[in-house]
């Protein structure tokens, strides 16, 4: 159980500045994700976190304690990245009790935290296998026992599900959030993947260009985004113009906004799913097209200059037609969190 401070953290490779003196604190138990573009700096930190590379300036600290300047086998970090990087000349077991023996651990002492931790991860039946006799999914598990059997202070995940398929990523997406709440272990998790950010974090930190920009709870960073570099990044928006109409905030279609911070906006973020579409043949959109998608429809609709996205649920609904006229409304959020969805941008 650990807390983990940051502090003034810069790193530059050249002319290139990777990281700008980032501050980050991250609470005991705390499942805290990364997310941001491709070279936004995610990787770097991670590797100055785990002690793989250096920072130019900064201070990191595990409960208080100075850790930058030990080498990476005394912090006492868990690490899983993306290859899984596995010994193949090794057992399933052998990879898992690897960093014990290397900390002297007493072999009996070793086997049993060994099996426990392939039991963590339902591998208790794989312990002699090699890792090429294991599919992606099951060679990740193993990478994750190995992390977690040293009862590390931090976990630190670096895109760990990318190299594999769908419908395995959200399974071992799961299962990790599970098992990471279950041993209450610290963690910070990197991604490029909104929908992952949001399935597991507590907090979301969104970096852009080697800078932390903006941070929140998923529900609060979605529906309630201060710069629209964040409401963009996290899933599909309308960035819409605010028009001002006899001295009232207005959407384009003439919607008054309701929102406190209207007043100044020059911007507002809609998200497709907030929009609601009424076919009117006097309506002032035209359906551009329509894709249906099991589970949603999605339509882009013209309006002026402007193409509007929105998105409706697949089911019971007669889809539009391309070339179709339409109005549109916002709709009531269907939970208690009012009129969240028109948040003003910068
Ligand atoms: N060893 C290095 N030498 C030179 N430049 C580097 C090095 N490592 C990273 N960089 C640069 O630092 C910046 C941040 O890279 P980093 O790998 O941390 O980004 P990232 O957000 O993890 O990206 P990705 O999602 O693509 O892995 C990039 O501009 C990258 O080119």
């Amino acid at each position: 159980m650990s807390t983990l401070h940051l502090d003034g953290i810069a790193k530059s490779f050249g002319d290139a500045t990777a990281l700008h003196a980032l501050s980050l604190s991250v609470a005991d138990g705390e499942f805290v994700t990364l997310l941001g573009p491709s070279g936004c700096g995610k990787t770097t930190l991670m590797r100055i976190i785990a002690g793989i590379t250096q920072p130019d300036r900064g201070e990191i600290r595990i409960d208080g304690r100075a850790i930058h300047a030990l080498p990476p086998e005394r912090r006492n970090i868990g690490l899983v990245f993306q290859s899984y990087a596995l010994f193949p000349h090794m057992t399933v077991a052998a990879n898992v009790g690897f960093g014990l023996k290397m900390r002297g651990i007493a072999r009996a002492d070793a086997d049993a935290r060994v099996a426990a931790a392939l039991d963590l991860v339902d591998l208790g039946a794989f312990a002699e296998r090699y890792p090429k006799a294991l599919s992606g999914g099951q060679q990740q598990r193993v990478a994750l026992a190995r992390a977690v059997v040293i009862e590390p202070d931090i976990l630190l995940f670096d895109e760990p599900l990318s190299n594999l398929d769908a419908k395995l990523r959200d399974q071992l997406r799961d299962d990790l959030k599970v098992l990471q709440r279950r041993l209450g272990i610290t963690a910070i998790y990197v991604t490029h993947d909104q929908a992952e950010a949001m399935a597991l974090a507590d907090r979301i930190l969104v970096m852009q260009a080697g800078r932390i920009i903006e941070e929140g709870a998923p529900v609060a960073l979605y529906r309630q985004p201060r710069t629209r570099f964040a409401a963009e990044f996290l899933g599909q928006t309308n960035v819409l113009p605010v028009v001002r109409q006899n001295g009232q905030a207005v959407l384009p279609w003439g919607q008054p906004i309701i929102a406190k911070a209207a007043a100044e906006a020059t911007h507002v973020s809609l998200r497709p799913e907030d929009i609601a579409m009424v076919l009117d043949p006097e309506g002032p959109g035209e359906v551009r097209s329509v894709t249906f998608l099991g589970a949603s429809v999605e339509c882009r609709v013209a309006f002026g200059d402007l193409e509007i996205r929105m998105r409706d649920t697949g089911s019971g609904v007669a889809l539009p037609a391309v070339g179709q006229r339409v109005s549109f409304n916002t709709r009531t959020p269907p939970h208690p969190l009012g009129e969240v969805e028109l948040m003003a941008l910068p």
